[in-house]
């Protein structure tokens, strides 16, 4: 039975033992798992498979970001094999994310939710400044997401700090928010952060936390507390 839990664990490892070890030590009933690239890249498709015979729901996140037929059949390809999520840069724009919405569509079998990247999580002001952006985060978040909507893409990753506005404009589009830190947690390299509670409450759909379960001491616990703080 598909998972209720808004909850998705980032696996960003650098092996298949050490993926299977953390994913060992999770219930598949209180979180789905994020397969990211350092993983995908060392273990390929059968981390993805060996994931599912555990009983998570796959998230594969790849952000593809080329052309949009490299595109399309790579969401296509993702597809097959039946991961839950998977996502690919708005800023490859509207023909791109178009182009993956009608591969998805004639695609048999279980299709997966199509997300679009916006801004990273760990972008602040003068990053999109140092790229040529001289706007601030969430206009250009918001931006992007008019271009997901009119593609039908299925939802979007933002900071949980935009997911107020986003909601309010886009109201069908899935939230899906990294950036994700327990209070007192360490920021790393996240830049547009809140806390769990604080991000549902600003509505978002699906939180991504990595390291603060991934690195604790103990995850089952880490994870507890997550859940704990969202009930
Ligand atoms: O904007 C984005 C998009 C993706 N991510 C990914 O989420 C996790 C976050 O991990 P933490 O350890 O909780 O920071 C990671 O896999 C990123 O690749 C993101 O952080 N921001």
């Amino acid at each position: 039975m598909p998972s209720q839990t808004p909850i998705i664990v980032a696996l960003d490892f650098p092996s298949r033992d050490a993926a299977l070890a953390l994913a060992d030590r999770l219930d598949p009933a209180l979180c789905r798992v994020k397969v990211g690239k350092e993983l995908f890249t060392r273990c390929g498709p059968d981390i993805v498979e060996a994931l599912q015979a555990k009983g998570f729901e796959v998230f594969l996140d790849l952000k593809f970001h080329d052309i949009p037929n490299t595109t399309a059949m790579a969401v296509r390809a993702a597809a097959e094999l039946g991961v839950w999520m998977v996502n690919v840069h708005c800023s490859g724009g509207l023909r791109m994310m178009a182009a993956c919405r009608e591969a998805l569509d004639k695609a048999n079998g279980a299709k997966p939710l199509l997300i679009g990247v916006t801004v990273l999580t760990s972008m602040e002001q003068q990053d999109l400044s140092d790229i040529g952006l001289d706007i601030p985060p969430q206009q250009q978040v918001l931006r992007l997401a008019g271009l997901a909507a009119r593609a039908g893409l299925d939802g979007l990753v933002c900071s949980a700090q935009e997911a107020q506005p986003l909601k309010a404009q886009f109201p069908t589009l899935q939230l899906v928010t990294p950036g994700i830190r327990p209070a007192g947690s360490a920021a790393d390299d996240q830049r547009r952060i809140l806390t769990p509670a604080e991000a549902m409450a600003a509505g978002s759909d699906f939180l991504v936390i990595g390291r603060p379960i991934a690195q604790s001491g103990d995850p089952a616990r880490a994870l507890a507390a997550v859940v704990a703080e969202l009930a």
